[in-house]
């Protein structure tokens, strides 16, 4: 288990994703040249698309940059795990100037689970960098569509700690308060960041992780927000009811309400998130267990896992977990409670899964007798 203590030379790692066209490139290369930007190094797959302009000092390696802000940018060369290594090597002998954290811009169609999960499974990465959170730009004008019709656009926002609303100067206030609220459903505990023309201070985007680098201890309630799902526990699409109609009132009065047949297959009908609270302390060989059954047999529909635990081994000393996918990251002590409640609670976002099958599973792994 490792030790939050141990946080601060671990460098920060954002995940920067976001649909095709979304505006990635424009929010990266507006923040690229921001004042603050002078000690964070940026992983793009291309100088060309970045657009970067002769106000920049060429270094002897030539798939890093510096810019006059400070930045590095810095393409991929072989893999992610590769750059990332080489990043971390170059900047410890000196051949590069130094940084302090890392943002990577994933491909339009990515899916930015595989990068986090090779964050969280490379021994190297493991030990100097740390998750500092997803940020996922989306457009307004775009994104019912887009949500409508490709999983991974609503996968990328579901994902988020913190979403980027672009291009809303060019779509109307409705649209994107729709926008908006489909957001708040799919993702109800990640900040809504409208920005026009990728104008975003770094501030706003980073520390979205666990780790608090101004307090300098783990800041557990900003980074769960479990009242957050609580407050729109279940479901998160906004036509429940309609199919309970369907349900209470035969199928003529469901369609009556105005049930489009598109919405019975939106795509974020299938994300959920909600929250599971254990009252008593749990033995850690047991919650481990239950997390990796979950994890072997519903691994593909587990979005992301969070959680923070009261282990019975360990005197007041909660731990948190977080897994992607059937991927954990290592489980790490924390040193306060963030508040009274000594509950364990795991907040799940899942796809095609319910509370109850999720509850179930983890209580009869939890409930097995041992030898
Ligand atoms: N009106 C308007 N246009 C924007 C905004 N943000 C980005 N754009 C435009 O949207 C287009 C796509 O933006 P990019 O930044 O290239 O998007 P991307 O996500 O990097 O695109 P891919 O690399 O293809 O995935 C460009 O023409 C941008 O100028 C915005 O806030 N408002």
């Amino acid at each position: 288990m490792t030790d939050t203590t141990s946080e601060p030379e671990r460098l920060p790692v954002s995940i920067l994703t976001g649909f095709l066209g979304s505006g990635k490139t424009t929010l990266l290369s507006r923040l690229m040249h921001h004042p603050e930007m002078d000690r964070i190094a940026v992983i793009v797959n291309e100088f060309g698309e970045v657009g970067l302009d002769d106000a920049l000092v060429m270094e002897s390696n030539e798939d890093v940059v510096l810019l006059n802000s400070g930045c590095l940018c810095c393409t991929v060369r072989g893999d992610l795990v590769d750059t990332l290594k080489r990043l971390f090597k170059d900047r410890a002998k000196g051949n590069i100037p130094d940084f302090d954290r890392i943002v990577v811009e994933t491909t339009g169609l990515a899916d930015p689970a595989p990068i986090l999960h090779t964050m969280m499974a490379d021994p190297f990465l493991v030990t100097r960098f740390r998750l500092d959170g997803v940020i996922t730009v989306v457009d307004a004008h775009h994104a019912m569509e887009q949500f409508d019709k490709q999983f991974e656009s609503v996968k990328q926002a579901a994902v988020a700690d913190r979403i980027v609303l672009t291009k809303t100067d060019v779509t109307d206030a409705e649209q994107v308060a729709k926008v908006e609220a489909r957001l708040a459903e799919l993702n109800p505990a990640a900040p809504v960041i409208k920005a026009v023309q990728g104008d975003v201070g770094p501030s706003a985007l980073f520390d979205a992780g666990l780790y608090n680098p101004k307090t300098k201890s783990a800041d557990v309630s900003q980074w769960l927000r479990e009242e957050a799902y609580r407050a729109t526990e279940g479901h998160v699409h906004h036509h429940d009811h309609h199919h309970d109609h369907g349900h209470d009132h035969g199928h003529g009065h469901g369609h009556e309400h105005g049930h489009h047949h598109h919405d019975v297959s939106r795509h974020d009908d299938h994300i959920h998130s909600f929250v599971l609270y254990f009252d008593e302390p749990l033995e850690w060989n047991r919650i481990a267990g239950a997390l990796d059954m979950m994890a072997q047999t519903h691994g593909a529909n587990i979005l992301r896992i969070k959680g923070l635990l009261n282990l019975k081994e360990l005197d007041d000393e909660p731990v948190v977990v977080h897994a992607v996918q059937h991927m954990f990251h290592p489980p790490a002590k924390i040193e306060k409670w963030p508040n009274e409640d000594r509950r364990s609670r795991l907040v799940f976002i899942v796809r095609d899964l319910d509370k109850k099958t999720v509850e179930s599973v983890m209580n009869s792994y939890l409930a097995l007798e041992f030898a």
